[in-house]
């Protein structure tokens, strides 16, 4: 059962998260993940695998993919270190290859944010992605019209769960954390919402780094982004 009650708050702005929340983007990281380890000489990862490593950005999810394959070699992580720069190097290649190609837009998506827009809130995405493969993500899937700003995991010196990139994000909207909402599905949305002050609800068919989404400590859950009704947040 999802409610979500903003009885005393009236939002002006709505931060939201790519990966998991908006786009199932499973298939292009085990796409672009699968050419770099062939790149390494380095067996396949399973997208149930990497289903847990989303959502920390493309350095933690490299990293962990190649100690995943690697394991159970106690020296797995040094490893790991060792191939990082040429693994990174190849992984940027295939991805911007392939960008979208293994994506969908995930059922409500484009209803919610229309339905945000249509009534005066004003959208920002916020993502761990690299901001050169988010921008040309959002555009391949009709997203980007929706929002004015779009940063990436690369854009401010911090990623999720810190806060500052969710306050960097309020000040270039020229909003308070407290009415500006963060649309997410993960608990690095939610540390990151939490931490900078801004009210929370999380999607339930994302990958939270594969936990359970509902021990998350937030403010809501949606099934879809379309139940976001406009008239409980402004
Ligand atoms: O880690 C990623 O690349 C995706 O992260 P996101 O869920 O913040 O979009
Ligand atoms: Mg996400």
């Amino acid at each position: 059962m999802n409610s979500i009650s903003f009885d005393h708050i009236r939002f002006d702005a709505v931060i939201v998260d790519l990966d998991g929340t908006m786009v199932d983007t499973l298939g292009d990281f085990a796409a672009s993940l699968n050419r770099m380890l062939d790149d390494l000489s380095l067996p396949h990862v399973t997208p149930a695998a990497i289903e847990t490593m989303v959502g920390k950005g493309s350095e933690h999810l490299i990293h962990s993919a190649l100690v995943h394959v690697m394991a159970p070699d106690a020296a797995a992580d040094a490893k790991a270190r060792a191939l990082f720069d040429r693994a990174w190097e190849r992984y940027q290649h295939h991805y911007l290859a392939i960008n979208g190609q293994h994506s969908a837009v995930y059922p409500g998506v484009i209803d919610g944010l229309k339905a945000l827009r249509a009534s005066g809130l004003r959208l920002a995405c916020l993502t761990n992605k690299p901001t050169s493969f988010a921008k040309p993500l959002l555009v391949d899937k009709g997203l980007d019209g929706f929002f004015e700003l779009v940063f990436g995991g690369d854009a401010f010196e911090r990623k999720k769960p810190d806060p500052m990139p969710l306050l960097k994000t309020c000040e270039a909207l020229g909003t308070t954390p407290a009415r500006t909402l963060m649309i997410g599905d993960s608990s690095n949305d939610a540390r990151a919402a939490r931490a900078a002050g801004c009210p929370v609800v999380l999607v339930t068919y994302g990958y939270n780094h594969g936990e359970p989404v509902r021990g998350v400590d937030a403010d809501g859950f949606v099934d879809s982004l379309a139940e976001l009704a406009p008239a409980a947040l402004r």
